[in-house]
């Protein structure tokens, strides 16, 4: 099928969330930052999503903005089937607590003045405790320190400095898990950390993203990372997407030159200095006068005059593989 890109998946499966047409831009002297432009995702109940690209490609703008923080410049975000955009205030806070965002700097995202049983429940405050209160304020928060793999005994009474930055990013998950969320937003969160607890925290969300039943969108600049837990992965260059593919087989199967580019950087064993990092790294274009046509024509090896004349759109070449390219072919 060569369709226009606009639906990776089949009509008929339900979505845990759609995004449409969504674009992010940020005035700034001298013009408009094209941060993300007219980006579609589709994000199946209980699947992982994983969007990946170089720095800068636009990919936190995109994440926050489908968390509506702050809202996008055009386009829409439904969750479930509640479309976003045009909600009053209350419905809009109402319907933000279903998605969470987990973020790089678990530090940082932490009040250093509060203790850990007080952070873990910091959103329910806000939000009120529904249910939950039956259950006791300590008992829940210890099921859950539990739940990201923490000793109740041992870190309830800390603050945020006493811990770990593995321990703070456990903390800011199991504060997502606390509001019950449908889609948990991860937006590199694990980049901070060392790799060997880089591994721990990808095991946590995996096993969360089962025992609740959520639905995840994982944000990385790390082919690896990415792969490792995607489902399916989607490759922005520039604020665009260029390819949407299986994450299985994902080394043999790629077909987009920046895909590929991406791929052919991901360091050996011995070389893990250059991990994620693009071999043939250069400057990436400005995003306020981004290349006309593909935006990636200015890197490309294939690129050709019709690549600066025409944009190409997400044409599927393999089930379920979706690439913006005029020139390549499965
Ligand atoms: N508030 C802002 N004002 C102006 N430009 C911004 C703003 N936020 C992001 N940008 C620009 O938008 C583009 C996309 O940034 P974004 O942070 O979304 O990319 P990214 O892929 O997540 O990169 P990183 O991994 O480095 O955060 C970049 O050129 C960035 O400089």
């Amino acid at each position: 099928m060569a369709g226009s890109g606009t639906a990776h998946l089949r009509h008929d499966q339900p979505r845990a969330l759609t995004v449409d047409d969504l674009v992010v831009e940020f005035p700034v002297a001298g013009g408009t930052v094209h941060a993300v432009s007219n980006l579609h995702l589709d994000l199946l109940p209980g699947e992982t999503l994983g969007i990946l690209g170089e720095s800068g490609c636009g990919k936190s703008s995109a994440g926050r903005a489908v968390m509506q923080l702050p809202p996008p410049t055009a386009g829409t975000v439904t969750l479930g089937d509640v479309e976003l955009t045009g909600l009053k205030e209350k419905e809009m806070r109402r319907a933000r607590a279903r998605m969470q965002l987990v973020l790089q700097d678990p530090v940082s995202a932490l009040n250093p003045r509060r203790k850990v049983k007080d952070l873990v429940v910091e959103g329910l405050e806000i939000w009120g405790w529904g249910e939950r209160d039956q259950r006791g304020k300590d008992a829940f928060v210890d099921e859950l320190l539990t739940a990201v793999g923490l000793d109740p005994e041992v870190v309830r009474e800390r603050r945020p400095h006493e811990l770990s930055g593995g321990q703070c990013q456990r903390v800011c998950i199991a504060r997502s898990l606390a509001l019950d969320p449908d889609v948990l937003i991860c937006d590199e969160p694990v980049s901070s950390l060392d790799v060997s607890v880089q591994a721990q925290i990808l095991n946590l969300l995996e096993q969360a993203r089962e025992r609740y039943r959520l639905s995840m969108v994982f944000i990385a600049h790390d082919v690896a990372v990415v792969k490792n837990i995607s489902d399916r992965v989607m490759v922005m260059y520039l604020g665009k997407t260029c390819e949407v593919l299986p994450s299985d087989g994902l080394e043999r199967t790629a077909l987009h030159p920046y895909t590929r580019l991406l791929l052919d950087s991901v360091p050996r064993e011995s070389d893990a200095e250059r991990r994620g990092e693009p071999a043939k790294a250069v400057e990436l274009p400005s995003p306020i006068d981004p290349p006309s046509g593909c935006r990636f024509r200015t890197r490309c090896p294939l690129a050709t005059d019709r690549c600066a004349a025409e944009e190409p759109q997400l044409r599927e070449l393999r089930p379920g593989q979706f690439v913006a390219c005029h020139h390549v072919e499965a």
